[in-house]
């Protein structure tokens, strides 16, 4: 990894928590630039690094970038701009994160401190896996999803692109689960979802619907 050059898109709270990582993992950070399009943190101290407008990134000669953004629909749309742009998407892993050597996780993803990675499990382009999520074995998780703290996919769970699984959220071993869809803080997902829906409680019981026809 080309160390000195990184942009890191993102200076909220999740831009936090992956600059926290990325310092804890990289030697080097003396050429890193963080951005983000929020005006009001232009200028401000962020762990050490002042906070620069994304402006003329795009610019930039091709260097490695992190999108750093919680949503998965705003992560995914930076993501595609820069990666556009020539620049080569890099994967955060927090040193205390557990990967099976046997998983797979594809460019500009994110495991946090205590996330697990169970052999065969294969994560897209730009997925969070954060604190202390588990995705078990044989499971797959599409690009730009979201597994929030503390969720636990069992074996052989499926996800598809740009979903949210919810804090402390657990998907019984086998389930699959629509493109676009949101599981709720806390739900307990016993049968498969269907995409763009929200599915809450235990057992889950669908709360909304979206119409995509
Ligand atoms: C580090 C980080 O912070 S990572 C961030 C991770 N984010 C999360 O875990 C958040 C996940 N989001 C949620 O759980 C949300 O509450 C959602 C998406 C399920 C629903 O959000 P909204 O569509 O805004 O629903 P809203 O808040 O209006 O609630 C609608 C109803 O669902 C209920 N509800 C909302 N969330 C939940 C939940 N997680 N479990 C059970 N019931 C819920 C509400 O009480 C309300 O019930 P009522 O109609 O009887 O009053």
């Amino acid at each position: 990894m080309r160390t000195k050059e990184i942009l890191l898109y993102g200076a909220g709270g999740h831009g936090k928590v992956v600059l926290d990582a990325l310092l804890t993992s990289v030697d080097d950070l003396s050429g890193l630039l963080v951005v983000d399009a929020n005006p009001e943190l232009h200028g401000t101290e962020f762990l050490g690094f002042v906070v620069a407008m994304p402006g003329n990134c795009l610019a930039l000669a091709p260097r490695n970038f992190h999108v750093s953004i919680g949503r998965c629909d705003v992560r995914r749309s930076v993501h595609e701009q820069l990666a556009g742009r020539g620049h080569e998407a890099m994967t955060v892993v927090h040193p205390e994160a557990v990967v099976s050597r046997f998983a797979r996780v594809e460019s500009g993803s994110f495991l946090a401190a205590r996330s697990v990675l169970g052999p065969g499990a294969a994560v897209g382009a730009g997925v969070v896996v954060n604190h202390g999520a588990v995705v078990d074995h044989d499971c797959t998780v599409g690009a730009f999803s979201h597994i929030a703290p503390n969720a636990t996919l069992g074996g052989a769970v499926r996800i598809g692109p740009g979903v949210l699984i919810g804090a402390g959220a657990v998907v019984l071993p086998g389930v699959s689960i629509g493109e676009g869809a949101t599981i709720g803080a806390g739900a307990v997902v016993v049968s498969d979802v269907a995409g763009f829906t929200t599915v809450v409680g235990v057992p889950g019981r669908v709360l909304q619907q979206e119409s995509r026809a």
